[in-house]
C-alpha cells in the first residue's frame, strides 16, 4: 500500500479482487434478478458485496461508475417493453443486529428536530419481487417491475391477473394519479401446491417462494402467470398527484381504503425498543406466517421528517431492513451415510463441513430419500446450498454444479443394513429403502419388541414401552425370543419393577405363548402387514413353514396381455358385448387394428393376436386376461406387500428368531393342522368352474375353493359340480344351464366355504 495525497491506494490484488467481485456480482444479480435462478444463498452473495463495499471505501480509486454497489437489481429482461420509473425505485439498508438498528436510530434522531423518541411503521418484509402499479383516474393503467431501480419491465397484462390487486379503485376522492408499490410474493402453501404439481408432471420445482413468485410474474404469455397463487401486498408509493397523507401509516390505512391490499401486520412503533419487540414477537411467530418474510422493515412514519432524511443512490436513509438470520449457506457434503430408523427405513444422511445457519452450526443434512438424491444429483465432494428453517432438520437444497470436483462420488444405497447386514429392500415404486431384518437388526430392536408385545400382536401386558426401552438398554432382550428367557429375579432388578409386577409379567408371558397364527404373524413386524393381512396369510397358508418359503409368486401373479392397458380393454370388451354377431375377418390383429377402437393400436392388436387364436377365444376371455395387471391372491397382498413378505422371510437371522420363538414354546391352535387329509376336506373331489365378476378377484377365490379341496378347472364339462357365476356371466353359464350343473351366485359360494 502506497500513501498518495492522503488517500490509500490499493495495491493491484485489491484491483484484481475488486474486478472479480464485480464481475461475480453482476453475474448472481443477472441469475437472481433476470433468471430467477440463483446459484448461491443470498448469505454467500450478501458477503461478496459486503467485501467489494469495503474494498471501495477503503481505496476510494477502486470504485467504478458501474460497480453493483451504485445500483439496484438489474437491467431488466429485453423481452418485456421497458417503463421508465418516474420515482426511482430503490433498495433498501439492512441491520444484521439490535446494534446496528439503534445506530440507524440514533442517525435518525440526530438529523431530526426536537428530541422526542422516533415513531417508526413497522411491517413484515416480504419476501418477494417489488412491484409498482400505476392508475390513473382509478384505472390500473400499468405495471412494472422494478428492473435496475431506474428502468423496469412492463409487466401489466400479467399483474392483472393477480387477483388480490384492484383493476379500478374503489371509493372516492382518489389521486388522479396514483403509483402504488410493493410486493408481489407467493403463499407458502401456493407455493408448495405449485410445486408438487410441477414434480408430478416432471417439471422443474423453483427453490423457494421468493424465485417462484418472480418467475411466475415475469412469464411471456400472462396466460401462465393467471394460473399460479400471487399475491400482492402494498408497502409504499412513487409518483402520486395530491399530497400524501402526513405519515406513513395514515397513507397506507387510506390506500387500504381505495381497495389497495396493505399488511395485516402493519404497526406504528416507538424507538429502538419498539422496534425490537416488534421484531422479536415477529420472529416468534416467523413460522407460523402463511408466507415467507426475511426480515421486518421499519420506517420513519412522518412524510415530512422522510423528506428531511433522503436517499442515497441505493436505498432511503429514514427506512431500515431488520433482517433475521439467513437459513441457507454453502458448504461441501464431507461423506453421505445411511441412517436406519426405528421401522428399518434407511436414509441418507449428508455429512458436511460444519457451517453456521440461522444462528446454530449445521454439520448433517437430510437428504430424504434416494429419489431426493437423484432429483438433486448429490455426490461426495459437491458444494450444496443448505437450508435450515424454523425446527425443521437441516436440508440439501442443490448442488452448484459449477463447483464440482473431479472425484466427486456419487451416491448409491447400500445393498446390505449399514447396522445388521440384512438385504435393503426398496420395493417397486417405493420410495423409501428398508432394512429387511426386523426381527434383528439391533436398530429397530425396541421398536421390533414394543409391536410384538403389542395388545393386538402377541397382547403381553404389562411389558410397556418404558420397560422394552430398560430390557433393551441392559441388554437383557435382544429380539422378542429372549423374553420368554426372562426370569423373575431379572425383572426385580429393574427400576419401578417390584416382586409382584415382575411375577405377573412371568404370568402374562407364558399366557401369551398360547396364540392364533394371525396374531403371530402380524407381531412379526413385517412392513405394511396389519393385522388384517395378517389374518388372509394365515387363512391362505398352513402355517409358518409355508409362510416362510412363499416367493413373491405365490402372492400375485401377473395376468393378461403385456403392452395392453386397461383403457384399452375396456374399449374392446365393450366393442364385444355390444356386438356379439360380428366375426372377424382375415388375421385378427389386422381386423383388430381396423376396428379403430380408442388405444387398439396396431402393435396392441398384434399382442391380443398373439395371445387368443381367434375371436371366439377372445370373446370367451375373462376381463382381467386382456389387459396387463397383477391378480391378487391374497388379499391385501399387492406386488408391495408381496416383496416385503418375501424379502422378510430372505433373511435367515428372521428365520432363525422365528425358529427360537417356537422353541420357547409359542404354539397356535387356530389353522387346521397341515396333516389333515384332503378326504376331510368340505369340498374334496369336487370340480369347480368359475365365471363373470365377482366381488374378489377370481385367483382368490379359487385359491380358498383349492384349500377346501375342490379341483378348479377352467371350461365346464359333464364332470363339473358347481359354476360359480358372477355378474355378466357369457357362455360358461348357457354351457352349465344346458349341461345341468349346479349354479351358485356368491352368496352360495360363501355358505359353501364356511360350512364346517
Ligand atoms: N443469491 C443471489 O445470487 C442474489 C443475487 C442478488 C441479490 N440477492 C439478494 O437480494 C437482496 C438484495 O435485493 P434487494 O435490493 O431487492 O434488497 P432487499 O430484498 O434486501 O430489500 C429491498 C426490497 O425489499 C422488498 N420489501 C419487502 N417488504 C418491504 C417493505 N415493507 N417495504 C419496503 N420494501 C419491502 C422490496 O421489494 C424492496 O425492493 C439481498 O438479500 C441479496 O442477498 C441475492
Ligand atoms: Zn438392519
Amino acid at each position: 500500500m502506497v500513501e498518495n495525497s492522503g488517500a490509500l491506494i490499493g495495491s493491484d490484488a485489491d484491483r484484481e479482487r475488486a474486478a472479480w467481485l464485480r464481475t461475480e456480482i453482476a453475474r448472481h444479480n443477472y441469475r437472481y434478478y433476470v433468471l430467477d435462478d440463483p446459484e448461491i444463498p443470498d448469505a454467500e452473495y450478501d458477503c461478496l458485496f459486503s467485501e467489494l463495499q469495503a474494498l471501495e471505501t477503503r481505496y476510494p480509486e477502486l470504485m467504478t461508475p458501474d460497480s453493483p454497489t451504485q445500483r439496484v437489481g438489474a437491467e431488466p429482461l429485453s423481452a418485456f417493453a421497458q417503463v421508465r420509473h418516474r420515482l426511482p425505485m430503490i433498495s433498501l439498508a439492512n441491520a444484521m443486529s439490535d446494534e446496528e438498528l439503534i445506530e440507524f436510530d440514533r442517525r435518525v434522531a440526530a438529523a431530526l428536530p426536537g428530541g422526542d423518541p422516533v415513531i417508526y411503521t413497522a411491517e413484515p418484509k416480504l419476501d418477494g419481487l417489488a412491484m409498482s402499479i400505476r392508475y390513473e383516474e382509478g384505472l390500473l393503467v400499468q405495471a412494472a417491475t422494478r428492473g435496475d431501480g431506474s428502468t423496469g419491465e412492463d409487466v401489466t397484462a400479467n399483474v392483472r391477473t393477480v387477483k388480490s390487486v384492484p383493476l379500478r379503485l374503489v371509493g372516492e376522492a382518489w389521486p388522479a394519479v396514483l403509483e402504488v408499490r410493493g410486493e408481489v410474493y407467493m403463499s407458502r402453501e401456493g407455493f408448495e401446491r405449485l410445486n408438487k404439481d410441477a414434480a408430478e408432471r416432471g417439471e422443474r420445482v423453483f427453490a423457494n417462494p421468493r424465485n417462484a413468485a418472480a418467475g411466475s410474474l415475469r412469464q411471456l404469455d400472462p396466460r401462465v402467470t393467471a394460473t399460479r397463487p400471487l399475491r400482492f401486498c402494498c408497502y409504499g408509493w412513487g409518483e402520486i398527484s395530491t399530497d400524501p397523507d402526513e405519515s406513513q401509516y395514515a397513507m397506507l390505512q387510506r390506500l387500504a381504503g381505495w381497495g389497495i391490499p396493505i399488511s395485516r401486520e402493519l404497526r406504528p412503533v416507538e424507538g429502538p425498543d419498539g422496534c425490537r419487540a416488534y421484531f422479536e414477537d415477529l420472529g416468534r411467530r416467523r413460522d407460523t406466517l402463511p408466507y415467507e418474510i426475511d426480515g421486518v422493515v421499519f420506517k420513519v412514519d412522518r412524510i415530512a421528517d422522510q423528506a428531511r432524511l433522503g436517499a442515497t443512490a441505493r436505498h432511503p436513509k429514514w427506512a431500515i431492513a431488520r433482517k433475521f438470520p439467513a437459513q441457507e449457506a454453502l458448504t461441501v457434503v464431507e461423506s453421505v451415510e445411511f441412517q436406519v430408523g426405528r421401522t428399518g427405513a434407511v436414509t441418507p444422511v449428508a455429512r458436511l463441513r460444519p457451517v453456521q445457519v440461522g444462528g446454530v452450526t449445521v454439520a448433517n443434512a437430510t437428504l430424504h430419500n434416494m429419489d431426493e438424491v437423484t432429483r438433486k444429483d448429490v455426490r461426495v465432494g459437491d458444494t450444496v446450498v443448505i437450508r435450515r428453517a424454523g425446527d425443521v432438520i437441516p436440508e440439501v437444497v442443490s448442488v452448484l454444479v459449477e463447483r464440482r470436483p473431479a472425484d466427486a462420488v456419487p451416491v448409491e444405497m447400500p445393498v446390505h443394513c449399514p447396522v445388521c447386514g440384512s438385504d435393503v429392500l426398496r420395493p417397486p415404486g417405493e420410495v423409501v429403502a428398508r432394512c429387511t431384518g426386523g426381527l434383528y437388526c439391533p436398530a429397530q430392536r425396541k421398536q421390533a419388541i414394543r409391536h410384538f408385545a403389542s395388545r393386538r400382536a402377541m397382547d403381553i401386558e404389562g411389558l410397556g414401552e418404558k420397560l422394552v426401552e430398560q430390557l433393551v438398554d441392559s441388554g437383557l432382550v435382544r429380539e422378542p425370543a429372549d423374553l420368554y428367557r426372562l426370569t423373575a429375579e431379572q425383572l426385580a432388578g429393574l427400576d419401578r419393577m417390584g416382586e409382584r409386577s415382575a411375577a405377573n409379567l412371568i404370568e402374562a408371558l407364558e399366557r401369551s405363548k398360547s396364540t392364533r397364527f394371525a396374531r403371530f404373524i402380524f407381531a412379526l413386524g413385517i412392513p405394511d402387514v396389519g393385522e388384517t393381512t395378517a389374518q388372509a396369510l394365515a387363512a391362505r397358508f398352513g402355517g409358518i413353514a409355508e409362510l416362510e418359503c412363499a416367493r413373491e409368486s405365490d402372492f400375485v401373479r401377473e395376468r393378461g396381455v403385456k403392452g395392453v392397458g386397461q383403457e384399452t380393454a375396456t374399449a374392446l370388451h365393450r366393442f364385444l358385448v355390444e356386438h356379439p354377431q360380428i366375426e372377424s375377418q382375415g388375421d385378427l390383429a389386422d381386423w383388430l387394428a381396423g376396428l379403430k377402437l380408442p388405444g387398439l393400436t396396431a402393435a396392441r392388436a398384434q399382442a391380443l393376436a398373439g395371445r387368443f387364436e381367434d375371436l371366439a377365444a377372445l370373446r370367451g376371455a375373462e376381463f382381467e386376461d386382456l389387459y396387463l395387471n397383477s391378480a391378487r391372491l391374497v388379499e391385501g397382498v399387492g406386488p408391495v406387500v408381496a416383496a416385503e413378505i418375501a424379502g422378510f422371510f430372505a433373511q435367515a437371522h428372521n428365520r432363525e428368531a422365528i425358529e427360537r420363538l417356537l422353541a420357547a414354546g409359542i404354539h397356535w391352535s387356530d389353522v387346521p393342522a397341515p396333516a389333515r387329509t384332503a378326504e376331510a376336506l368340505p369340498l374334496a373331489g369336487k370340480t369347480i368352474v368359475i365365471t363373470g365378476t365377482l366381488s374378489r378377484p377370481r385367483e382368490e377365490i379359487a385359491a380358498r375353493l383349492q384349500d377346501a379341496g375342490a379341483k378348479v378347472t377352467n371350461n365346464v364339462s359333464k364332470k363339473t359340480d358347481y359354476l360359480i357365476a358372477g355378474e355378466a356371466a357369457g357362455s360358461k353359464l348357457e354351457k352349465a344351464q344346458s349341461l345341468g350343473v349346479a349354479i351358485l351366485d356368491e352368496a352360495m359360494l360363501t355358505a359353501l366355504l364356511d360350512r364346517p
